[in-house]
């Protein structure tokens, strides 16, 4: 079911500062901020030879990612995002494993304008996953 990492996302306080020590301190090349307020976060991506980093800053009063930032307000790996061919095929495997698909459910539009799901971190060992479908 799992094709390729898409993104490993982090939580940063402020996406202007970390994304200049990617690029300047880090040499890597950076996208523009992307402002995404449906999910409640302002995103860029560090683009690498065989993956990216997603750098995530929160936007607006109930940002997803508020509360994590909360306990770590230095920022910290956030989340894993893997590809799948088909979301929903996906979803009903998961749920019918009992895994704890979040939201409603049904899939949403993310950065990458693909549909995206996440996994909750307690059913996976702490880690937050995304499913987003390529
Ligand atoms: C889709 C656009 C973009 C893209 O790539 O295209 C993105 O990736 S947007 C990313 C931001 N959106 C999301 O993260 C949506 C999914 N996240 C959620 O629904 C929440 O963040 C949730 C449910 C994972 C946690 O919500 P919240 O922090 O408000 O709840 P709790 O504080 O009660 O946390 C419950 C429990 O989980 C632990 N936790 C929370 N976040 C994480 C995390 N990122 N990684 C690992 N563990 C996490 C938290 O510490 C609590 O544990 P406990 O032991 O009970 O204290
Ligand atoms: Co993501």
């Amino acid at each position: 079911m799992l094709g390729r990492i898409n993104h490993i996302a982090l939580a940063v306080p402020d996406i202007a500062t970390a994304s200049r020590a990617y690029h300047e301190t880090l040499g890597a090349v950076v996208s523009a901020p992307q402002a995404l307020p449906e999910h409640g976060v302002t995103v860029v991506f560090v683009e690498l030879p065989n993956s990216k980093v997603e750098l995530l800053e929160p936007l607006g009063d109930a940002s997803p990612i508020a509360a994590f930032l909360a306990k770590n307000p230095d920022g910290g790996m956030h989340h894993i995002c893997y590809e799948v061919a088909d979301i929903l095929a996906a979803r009903n495997h998961l749920v019918a494993t009992g895994a704890r698909v979040l939201g409603n459910g049904e899939p949403k539009i993310g950065a990458h304008g693909k549909p995206v799901l996440f996994l909750h971190p307690k059913d996976f060992f702490g880690t937050l996953i995304e499913l987003e479908q390529v």
